[in-house]
């Protein structure tokens, strides 16, 4: 049975539990639950703190996982990306008061308190930067104002903690994070069939999520100008219609896309322009 680590708790949880679940997978019904056997697709899923997941997956206890970009990082296990999946993005920052920093290597000499000493170490280490490391567990916004570091280098969403807390960021972040999916690295060349199987599965939800499914009647010596506004991904597909002169096209674009290519269509003159989602698919 394949072995698959995913986050029990926090941010995380939930939009990796529903990814697997629309990618066919059976997943816990209770939040309490620890494992979850799919017997009908031979996968065995563990619920795990999404900051142990890179150990277990990099030990080789485990075949696969998903957690963070950043807490693989932090990690420092013998894992790797195989997959973005999309959902969790974040990214990983420096923050103080205004006015204490303004470039990264004023960091030398200073006291950065964060729950990811990992990252932070690594990004000093390769930019020769000698400042101290305080590891704290979580609330680090609140160590500035405790006296406990000068900076804080912390996952920043909306932004709103760090505003609540008087602080503002410094510099670019030191990374983007979103969900990945995680292997162990050089887990061997070649993918065994059910690893194979569920990437498939997880780069159907992602296309189906991005894209959706628009069809429309256009005059035949429009189509060429209606096909370059709705290439498709590979091709787009073209039925007669029994009114004489028209044709049917379907094709698929991006969700983000479909209003303007819509009115751009319409403008065209094609006509019974509709748009329907994609449930899943295999491109
Ligand atoms: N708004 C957010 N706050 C915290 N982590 C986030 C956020 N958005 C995405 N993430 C990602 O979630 C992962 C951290 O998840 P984790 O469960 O360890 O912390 P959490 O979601 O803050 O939960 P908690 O602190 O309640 O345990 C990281 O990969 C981080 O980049
Ligand atoms: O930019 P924002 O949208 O405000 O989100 C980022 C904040 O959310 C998380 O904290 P969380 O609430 O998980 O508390 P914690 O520090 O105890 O983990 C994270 O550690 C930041 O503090
Ligand atoms: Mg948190």
């Amino acid at each position: 049975m394949l072995r698959i680590a995913v986050p029990n708790k926090g941010t995380l949880s939930g939009p990796a539990a529903d990814m697997l679940r629309e990618a066919g997978y059976r997943q816990r019904s209770d939040s309490r639950d620890l494992v979850c056997t799919d017997a009908d697709n031979g996968v065995e899923f563990f619920y795990l703190r999404p900051r142990d997941i890179a150990t277990y997956v990099g030990s080789g206890d485990l075949d696969l996982g998903i957690t963070g970009r950043d807490l693989l990082i932090d990690a420092d296990a013998d894992a790797e990306e195989m997959l973005d999946l999309g959902f969790g993005g974040a990214t990983f920052r420096f923050a103080a008061r205004p006015g204490t920093l303004t470039a990264p290597s004023d960091l030398a000499g200073r006291r950065i308190a964060t729950a990811y000493p990992g990252v932070v170490n690594r990004y000093l280490t390769e930019r020769a930067i000698a400042a101290e490391v305080v590891r704290l567990d979580g609330a680090v916004e609140n160590a500035i104002r405790l006296g406990v570091a000068d900076v804080i280098a912390d996952v920043v969403s909306t932004g709103a903690t760090l505003r609540q807390a008087g602080l503002e960021p410094v510099g670019k972040p030191l990374l983007e994070s979103s969900a990945i999916l995680i292997r162990r690295r050089n887990g061997g060349g070649e993918l065994t069939p059910p690893v194979n199987q569920l990437l498939r599965r997880l780069q159907g939800v992602l296309v189906a999520r991005r894209y959706v499914m628009l069809a429309y009647d256009v005059r035949a010596d429009l189509l060429e100008r209606a096909s370059a506004l709705t290439p498709g991904i590979e091709s787009p597909t073209i039925s007669p219609l029994h009114r004489e002169g028209w044709v049917a096209v379907q094709a698929m674009v991006l969700r983000a896309e479909v209003h303007r290519i819509m009115d751009e269509l319409y403008d065209l003159g094609a006509r019974a322009i509709l748009v329907t989602g994609i449930h899943a698919c295999r491109l």
